[in-house]
């Protein structure tokens, strides 16, 4: 089983992810690790922390000569605005954080909440799916994120194949599949924080190349969807995710919804094994199983909670009103979330492969692979 957790503080020393069930075999290359860490960090509508960090992961254990072992690995991204030990509390918790909630559950500080409920966290989130990418790319598959809604602005996706969306994705300041927006939502940003408010948005992540039969039907905590669901709904200020047509969905007869089953010979060898779906409103899963169609996953950030223009908010202390606590904060970080949804997919994805085909090595994995690939289109 291929899992992980992480530890750290926004303002701590450190942040790590410990990854366990990693298969032995995978060299890996950490500057690819460091490319997506460099893109959460970026983004247009970012605060000035992104200014003071340079992240970089460290990979602690787990590898010998730059070649997995199959034993855990620890990454760890140094914080070089560590200075927790000198912060102070916030007084007035932040509508929209988990300040007030988590300083009455946790009976302590705000700053002891906020601390750990900061998407800074999500730096090793990150490392964890960029380690994972290098799992999935002996096997062709590719996980792309891209913002499609910013601010209640549209921004269409275009079609095309994972190398023409990955150079418009990444020619756009917000991380869109249409860099001619940008300066539009840019303008947009702007404004929202000159007015001291802040953006959500809407993103979308493709996985393609993926192979029949990840995930199950069989048992509810085993189901890809239900599985991507949490990954992706456990990010920061994450308040929807979608699969394919997701919500449209339930407002359409099932003769718009489903994507008929073709069956062309000449594609055997693609990941559908032939069976060509004319449409894929399904989102490549069905029964919780991929289905050879690529994967898309939507999810929904909402806005920042930090406001320049505070709401009104309550002093713990005094209990009387006052308007909330404002820290140093992103306007919008949705492109960030773009880059983070997309490797907590690609972490899943990894997961559900290693429970396919075993997970001891990388060859014994692709052997599997093989022998799946056969016996499927032979059936
Ligand atoms: C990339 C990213 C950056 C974020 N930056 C901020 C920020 O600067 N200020 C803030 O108040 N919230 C920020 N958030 C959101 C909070 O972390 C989040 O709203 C908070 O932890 C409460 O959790 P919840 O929104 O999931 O309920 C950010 C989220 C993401 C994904
Ligand atoms: C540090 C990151 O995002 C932070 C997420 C965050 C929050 O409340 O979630 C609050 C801000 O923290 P700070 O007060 O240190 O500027 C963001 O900058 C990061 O993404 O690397």
């Amino acid at each position: 089983m291929l899992r992980y957790w992480t530890a750290g503080e926004s303002h701590g020393q450190t942040l790590i992810a410990l990854v366990d069930g990693f298969p032995a075999g995978v060299e890996l290359d950490p500057s690819q690790i460091d490319v997506e860490l460099r893109r959460r960090q970026g983004g247009y509508g970012r605060g000035g922390r992104q200014r003071i960090e340079t992240d970089e992961v460290q990979i602690r254990t787990g590898i010998w000569h730059g070649t997995t072992l199959g034993s855990p690995l620890v990454l760890e991204v140094a914080n070089r605005d560590y200075k927790l030990e000198r912060l102070d509390d916030l007084p007035r918790p932040r509508p929209g954080h988990a300040d007030l909630t988590g300083s009455m559950k946790y009976l302590g500080s705000i700053r002891g909440i906020l601390e750990r409920s900061s998407a800074r966290e999500t730096a090793v989130r990150v490392a964890a799916g960029g380690l994972a990418k290098q799992l999935l790319a002996p096997f062709g598959i590719t996980a792309l994120g891209y913002v499609t809604e910013l601010g209640g602005e549209r921004i269409d996706p275009i079609d095309g194949d994972y190398e023409t969306l990955k150079a418009a994705r990444d020619a756009s300041e917000i991380y869109s599949l249409n860099p001619e927006k940008d300066a539009d939502i840019k303008k947009l940003i702007d404004e929202t924080r000159k007015a001291g408010d802040t953006l959500g948005g809407v993103m979308e992540v493709r996985v393609d190349g993926l192979p029949f039969g990840l995930g199950t039907h069989a048992q509810w905590d085993r189901k890809l969807d239900g599985r991507l669901a949490q990954a992706v709904m456990a990010v920061q200020a994450i308040k929807g995710v979608e699969i394919g047509m997701g919500f449209e969905a339930a407002r359409l007869p099932g003769s718009k919804v489903h994507d008929p089953i073709l069956y062309d010979e000449s594609q055997k060898d693609s990941p559908n094994m032939g069976y060509v779906r004319p449409s894929n409103n399904a989102g490549g899963l069905e029964g919780g199983m991929t289905n050879g169609m690529p994967l898309v996953v939507r999810a929904a950030k909402k806005p920042i909670s930090t406001l320049a223009k505070p709401l009104e908010s309550i002093n713990l202390d005094t209990k009387q009103p006052d308007a909330a606590s404002y820290e140093r904060s992103d306007v919008c970080a949705v492109p960030a979330a773009s880059v983070i949804v997309e490797n907590v997919v690609a972490f899943e994805i990894a997961a559900a492969l290693v429970d396919k085909f075993g997970g001891d090595s990388l060859p014994e994995m692709q052997a599997r692979y093989e022998l799946f690939q056969k016996m499927a289109r032979e059936r």
